[in-house]
């Protein structure tokens, strides 16, 4: 059996199926993109999968547990971790500090920082920093940071608390050239270690990190493969006529 399977996964706002009837298996250590045409549901399968939506109808198995109804707080225990596209770090700590705080999982965050008044990082903190690359900004303020690197503190920050399954939307976004290809050789890092779900617009992006994609089209799997297979599927050409292929999804 895969590591996560969503069999049948329905989700259902008024009446309108965002996601359904899908289908998806992925291994333990896979990268797998998400992609798909503006509204396909790829944000709500992710939703789904860590909880923050309840589906309609369909199962979701995690490593063989069925955590379909599980609350989002268990799956977060059973290390099921989320990146959304708004960065939610705290602004006035430093990198160090955010570390500490996500790494402890506290219920009150403030009380890390009194048990890790230290300026050296615990050693789970400074191994996740030297993968992102921050490990020479660690007193860095958050508030001061790029774009890509309050990305890379994020995902520092999902690391750190063990999560088994990451799911990232959009990671890349806004993200220079330069930004973008460190994230590529970040992800190289995490394949194998992590399981990660990334829905991802940037093409180049996708050629470089995944090894199977799978496309959604109005909440179902349009397709599934490599990203030669993909392009060359006249379904999922079709699905994309009028947005000039899938190259300029
Ligand atoms: N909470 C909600 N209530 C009602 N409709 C919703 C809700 N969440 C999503 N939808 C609808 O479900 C569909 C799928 O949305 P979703 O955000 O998953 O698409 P997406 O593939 O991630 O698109 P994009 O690439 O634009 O982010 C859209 O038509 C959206 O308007």
């Amino acid at each position: 059996m895969a590591y996560l399977e969503l069999q049948g996964l329905e989700v259902s706002f008024d009446g309108f199926k965002a996601v359904n009837g899908l289908d998806l298996s992925i291994e333990r250590g896979e990268l797998r993109c998400l992609l798909g045409a503006n509204g396909a549901g790829k944000s709500t399968t992710l939703d789904l999968i860590c909880g923050r939506t309840q589906p309609t109808g369909g199962r979701i198995l995690l490593d063989g547990r069925d955590i379909t109804q599980d609350p989002e707080y268990r799956r977060s225990r059973l290390g099921v971790g989320r990146k959304f596209q708004v960065p939610s770090v705290f602004k006035e700590l430093s990198i160090r500090e955010n570390l500490e705080i996500a790494r402890s999982r506290h219920p009150e965050p403030w009380r890390t920082l009194c048990v890790f008044p230290s300026r050296r990082p615990s050693p789970r903190v400074a191994e996740v920093v030297e993968i992102v690359g921050l490990e020479d900004a660690l007193d860095t303020q958050a508030a001061h940071l790029s774009h890509g690197q309050t990305q890379w503190l994020e995902i520092a920050m999902l690391l750190v608390q063990d999560s088994a399954l990451i799911l990232m939307d959009e990671p890349t976004a806004g993200m220079t050239v330069q930004e973008t290809g460190k994230t590529s050789a970040i992800f190289q890092r995490l394949r194998g270690r992590h399981t990660l779900i990334v829905v991802e617009h940037d093409m180049g992006f996708v050629r470089e990190v995944a090894e199977t994609i799978t496309v959604l089209h109005q909440g179902r799997r349009l397709s599934e493969g490599p990203i030669q297979a993909i392009e060359n599927d006249p379904k999922v050409r079709e699905a994309y006529l009028g947005s000039g292929g899938i190259s300029h999804a």
